[in-house]
């Protein structure tokens, strides 16, 4: 889907589209009263340090109500209806801002003027906290989860990239008129007050968009519970400390906590070293301002175009992978000998940042339960700007103190710098994080990390990742026609019954019904045609997935044995091999077939296949594949060998032309290292399975699935023996 129906789609979304509306409200009204009160507050004082220490202390005290706020703040947003929330948040904005002008009017300007500004500011920050993870925990709610990624990428480019642009515009249009508006309006009315009214009006605006016009901001889905169940209500102490709670035990929000924090501490070393980094790379204010434009533009750019980039990977590793990223951008950064590799360093750091932000925050909407999502935003906005204040006055002081060493060491010199040190460290910090999050949350154990993400770049599918499955145990018997893999699954299936193993002996195609149907349609020559190549590989898997659903996933749920005479291997070999289709578009298809289901053992009988298919002509009539060239089932064959070679754990590859008992004494010997054996009272030991003697015809049990499999009734072979084939 292109970029541009992916935007249609969620604003198609009516409660989105219209809280996406009142973001940019707020966002717009935000920026526009950062860039005000900072500007009032300079221009209630004379002179230059005044006016310096005016503008500092205001913004200097938005940041004060996170820290002692912020973790409280998610409380609201979790106890208490988030609309509510939110347009009292808004009101309440609406009223401060408007004050602030008048209150300077009324002192008529001066420090007190000055004082309150700081004082409201502060006020509206602590709401701010309030609204925010109301807003937050609400935004997943009136979404489909694959919608959020989308939306997110919206809000943030809102908020971020227009909204501060627009504010600033704003604010420079006024301020251009400011003369003609006081010799027009009055005092009260110079530039910077408009702006204040104007951002007062886009609050109230905003309040009465939510509460008018997005009912559904109300709504909740109960983690815990059922859809819509009123969350259970406790003390808010109690609250709090679930909220904590939740973080350390959860293992994907300890992931994402851990790996947005040390990304948010290697930007404040990089934020706090950026003006002595750019001296160290012998610039001035020229170069920090580039530097610093690189760094917002590769940012934008991770956002924007970053899960375009990476298509189907999975979010979780993308998260992980995108602060490994700009870890390794930083310490690009830390050794770069001049600024066109420092822009490269920190152009990566930025896209790297985006990523990690956009991921970090979808995957937060997306799987933490949403009686608890308020708290968590919370908690992670509040670290987030603790650690970052941190690591930007931490750091920006020890590069200060230590700009520039040279070390000599006889005729060797080398130049170290405190920045480079420190760019070095937060680079370091930034991969152990990263590396920490993609371990903690990986969701595709067993499947490579870079080759998934090549894959993913190429735009080609997936594997899926290996769930688990119940305790049963999976033997797939492989090889070409004719190998004896329908003798050897028989034997192997009595024998584990005699051992008081309950067996389910199955093959493909054709173990159910559907598959029959898909056997005579794929094999069967009296049909009168054959499949292409690509239908016949669509064939094939759909009989498997029928077969692993309907029955290989129940009887391993259920603790069972199931032995299958052919399984994945056999499309990548046949359809892969001998059919000449991309090996790796046929394992996607089989892994989506079977949810990813992957055997314990698979034993491949390989043979000749001339002396296969001389076995196998024993029987009358040949299906499609049995008439195919000699070269076609050598490659088949080799394909086998090719799979078998690359995971020699989980396969045994037998010598077809030993004779059946040879060939049964290896498996059962490899089966019994792998599959321990019930006693009498059901304990297990590994490792001994029964003998031949043990094994008499006369013992076997009655099977009757296996007459059914085997004895050709619904066999295309026997169709075709019958028509002369
Ligand atoms: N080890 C062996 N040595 C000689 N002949 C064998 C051996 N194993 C099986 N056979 C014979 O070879 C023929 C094919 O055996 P079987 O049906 O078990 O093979 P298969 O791999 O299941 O074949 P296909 O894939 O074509 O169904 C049968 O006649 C069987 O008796
Ligand atoms: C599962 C599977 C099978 N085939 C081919 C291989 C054989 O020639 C026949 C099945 O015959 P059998 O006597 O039951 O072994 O089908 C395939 O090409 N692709 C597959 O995935």
């Amino acid at each position: 889907m292109s970029a541009a129906t992916d935007l249609r789609a969620i604003l198609r979304i009516r409660p989105f589209r219209r809280l996406w509306a009142v973001l940019g409200l707020s966002a717009l009204g935000d920026w526009l009263g950062l860039l005000a009160t900072s500007l009032f507050a300079a221009s209630q004082v004379e002179g230059a340090t005044a006016q310096g220490l005016a503008f500092g202390s205001v913004i200097a005290v938005r940041l004060l109500p996170s820290l002692v706020l912020g973790p409280l703040a998610g409380i609201f947003a979790d106890r208490w209806d988030r609309r509510l929330t939110m347009a009292i948040c808004d009101m309440l904005r609406f009223a401060l801002f408007a004050s602030i002008p008048l209150v300077g009017l009324a002192f008529n300007g001066g420090v007190r003027a000055v004082g309150y500004a700081a004082i409201a500011q502060f006020a509206i920050e602590a709401v701010a906290m309030v609204w925010m993870p109301a807003k937050e925990a609400a935004v997943p709610n009136l979404l489909p989860k694959a919608r959020l990624e989308t939306a997110n990428q919206l809000t943030l480019v809102t908020t971020y990239g227009l909204t501060p642009v627009l504010a600033a515009g704003v604010l420079g249009l006024l301020t251009s008129f400011d003369a003609e508006l006081v010799s027009g309006l009055g005092r009260w009315a110079t530039a910077v007050d408009l702006a204040l009214y104007f951002n007062a009006l886009t609050f109230l605006a905003a309040a009465l968009v939510v509460i008018t016009m997005i009912p559904e901001l109300s709504q909740r889905k109960n983690g815990h519970g059922p859809p819509g169940a009123e969350p259970k209500k406790q003390g808010m102490l109690r609250e709090f400390a679930d909220g904590w709670k939740y973080v350390g035990r959860t293992k994907l929000v300890r992931g994402l906590v851990l790996g947005i924090l040390g990304a948010f501490a290697s930007a404040g070393v990089v934020i706090g070293t950026a003006q002595f980094y750019a001296k160290a790379l012998g610039g001035g204010d020229a170069t920090f301002s580039t530097l610093f434009a690189t760094l917002f533009i590769g940012l934008g750019i991770g956002i924007v175009a970053g899960p375009k980039i990476v298509g189907q990977l999975s979010r979780r590793r993308w998260f992980g992978l995108s602060i490994i990223l700009a870890g390794c951008a930083v310490i690009l950064d830390s050794i770069a000998p001049h600024v066109a590799v420092a822009m490269l360093g920190t152009f990566l750091v930025g896209a790297g940042a985006g990523m990690a932000f956009l991921s970090g925050i979808t995957l937060l909407g997306g799987e933490v339960a949403d009686d608890v999502r308020g708290r968590i935003f919370a908690f992670i906005n509040t670290a987030a700007r603790v650690v970052l204040m941190a690591t930007i006055a931490g750091s920006g002081l020890i590069a200060g103190f230590g700009l520039a060493r040279r070390v000599d060491w006889g005729v060797f010199h080398v130049d170290l710098s405190a920045t480079r040190f420190l760019l070095l460290a937060a680079g370091i910090i930034g991969i152990t994080t990263g590396l920490s999050a993609l371990r903690q949350m990986d969701d595709k154990p067993g499947v490579p990390v870079l080759k998934d993400v090549w894959s993913s770049i190429r735009g080609r599918p997936l594997s899926l990742g290996q769930p688990a499955e119940g305790t049963g145990f999976f033997i797939v018997f492989e090889g070409g026609d004719g190998s004896g893999k329908s003798s050897q699954v028989v034997k192997l299936a009595a024998h584990l019954r005699l051992t008081g193993r309950d067996v389910v002996l199955t093959r493909e195609p054709g173990a159910t019904d559907i598959g029959r149907r898909i056997r005579t349609l794929v094999l069967d020559p009296s049909t009168g045609s054959e499949p292409s190549p690509r239908a016949e590989a669509l064939l094939y898997a759909a009989d498997r997935a029928h077969h692993v659903a309907t029955i290989v996933r129940p009887a391993l749920r259920s603790g069972k044995v199931v032995i299958s005479d052919r399984y994945v291997d056999s499309s990548l070999a046949y359809q892969g091999g001998g059919r000449d289709l991309p090996t790796e578009e046929v394992a996607w298809l089989s892994d989506w077939a079977t949810a990813s289901l992957k055997p314990d053992l698979v034993v491949l009988l390989d043979i000749d296949p001339a002396v296969g298919l001389a076995r196998a002509s024993g029987r009358a009539g040949h299906d499609h594949i049995e008439r195919e060239s000699l070269a076609f089932h050598e490659k088949v064959r080799y394909k086998f060998l090719d799979i078998a070679a690359e995971d020699p754990r989980r396969y045994l590859v037998v010598d077809a032309t030993l004779s059946e008992d040879e060939i049964f004494a290896l498996v059962r010997a490899r089966v019994g290292e792998r599959l321990p054996v019930p006693d009498d009272d059901g304990a297990v030991t590994p490792g001994s399975l029964t003998t031949d003697d043990d094994l008499r015809d006369s013992d076997l049990p009655e099977d009757p699935s296996t007459a059914q499999l085997f004895e050709g009734l619904d066999d295309p072979r026997a169709a075709a023996r019958e028509a002369g084939a």
